[in-house]
């Protein structure tokens, strides 16, 4: 296994790094990258050390902050609640259904290009398995920081048990923890090395919800294809054999002062797409109209989100969403994303199917592996790594 994203983190594997464009100001090497600065486990900081206020490191500019309202969490999520769940909800049953196909196709395309992101509802994953990963991430989670440190994960790795992402000093934290692992495919040396071996269920759990979440993104991106008007395997082909889902599981604990910070700060996914489990605690914005927009969780639905590498390919038909999470005062969140990303050597840009006269390639070209480097370093930027491939118009003009 050569190579592993978070938040479109990726342990970049040699091809990658050679292939990655010379011009792209991020590019980073990888190896020797340490931890400026000591990794603290934020639930130790809630639920051992007992903080009551939220430490400098922590701490947002006003400008990212989720809420200028003063009463803690609660009202830190209702200021922006008015809006929530107007999300589209894609049913995949529908999508399966002769009658029932086109219509829900439609929709399914309007949501990748107007949202870059739905809810999947009648899937056939069922409650149960979503009810035991949901456990298994949580019993994980209660295990001992000693236990958990078994797995603590390096910055040119980040696959194991981590607390933060970017290595320079003096980076904001997130307030949450996170455990990484790829889970396609499904390798056992892989498994063996970096899965949790407990709670005793955590590898065959996880290893059952993989298989059913990479049938539901076969289906997605056969789908997704046909509304952009190619054959069913065409997006599959761009990724490559060499495709890989990678699985994070994220804690975010409550928080003394919820409107001083965040849980995961604004991004957007940089791979394909992601399958997110959520527990009933809200703490997702999504932004659209340039407004944020929190998420109810649906029960037993799946989240899905664009990632960036659809965007670039589909010369940015369909879009990747910008999200974030924000905390609370009084109840931990769990949630699980599986994250599905070309092969990091692939080297994706606009697809001549999207380009013409009237619509030059938008982005530069780049491997997977490249365009992900600059992530090891400075952490989750809003949308500032796909922006940073834009074409200038000049540019644009002449191809
Ligand atoms: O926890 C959430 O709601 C979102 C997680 C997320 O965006 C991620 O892990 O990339
Ligand atoms: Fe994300």
């Amino acid at each position: 296994m050569t190579g592993g994203e978070v938040c479109g983190l990726l342990v970049a594997s040699p091809a990658a790094m050679e292939n990655a464009a010379s011009d792209h100001e991020d590019e980073v090497a990888m190896e020797g990258l340490k931890w400026e600065e000591p990794v603290q486990s934020v639930q130790e900081l809630v639920e051992k050390v007992g903080v009551r206020k939220v430490p400098s490191m922590y701490i947002r500019p006003m400008k990212d902050r989720p809420t200028r309202a003063k009463r803690g969490a609660v009202a830190a999520i209702a200021r922006d609640s008015w809006i929530m769940d107007r999300l589209p909800a894609i049913d995949y049953a529908a999508l399966q259904d002769e009658k029932k196909r086109h219509f829900a196709a439609k929709e399914l395309a309007m949501a990748c290009e107007d949202w870059g992101a739905f809810y999947l509802i009648n899937h056939p994953i069922p409650s149960s398995l979503l009810h035991a990963v949901q456990q298994v991430a949580k019993e994980f989670f209660q295990l001992s920081l000693q236990e958990k440190q078994v797995y603590a994960n390096t910055p040119n790795s980040l696959i194991g048990y981590g607390s933060r992402m970017g290595t320079s000093k003096n980076t904001i934290l997130d307030w949450g923890d996170y455990f990484l692992h790829y889970v396609w495919p499904i390798e056992d040396q892989a498994i063996d090395e970096s899965w949790p071996r407990k709670p005793p269920h955590y590898r065959y759990i996880i290893g059952e919800y993989s298989k059913k979440v990479h049938k539901l993104y076969e289906a997605l991106m056969g789908i997704f294809s046909e509304n952009l008007g190619q054959e069913s395997n065409y997006l599959g082909n761009y990724f490559g054999d060499g495709a890989t889902h990678i699985l994070r599981m994220n804690y975010y604990p409550p928080c003394p002062q919820p409107h001083l910070t965040l849980g995961l700060g604004s991004h957007s996914d940089a791979g394909g797409m992601t399958f997110l489990l959520q527990d009933e605690v809200p703490g997702l914005q999504l932004k659209k109209d340039n407004k944020w927009i929190m998420v109810n969780p649906l029960k037993d639905a799946l989240l899905v989100n664009i990632g960036d590498q659809l965007q670039i390919l589909s010369n940015g038909r369909y879009k990747s969403v910008e999200h974030r999470v924000v905390v609370n005062k009084h109840a931990p969140r769990i949630t699980i994303a599986i994250f599905c990303n070309p092969a990091d050597d692939n080297i994706i840009s606009p697809a001549p199917e999207f380009i013409d006269k009237n619509n030059p390639p938008l982005y530069k070209s780049m491997t997977y592996g490249g365009f992900l480097l600059s992530f090891f370093k400075k952490g989750l930027d809003g949308k500032g790594y796909i922006e940073s491939l834009k074409r200038k118009h000049q540019e644009s003009c002449c191809i």
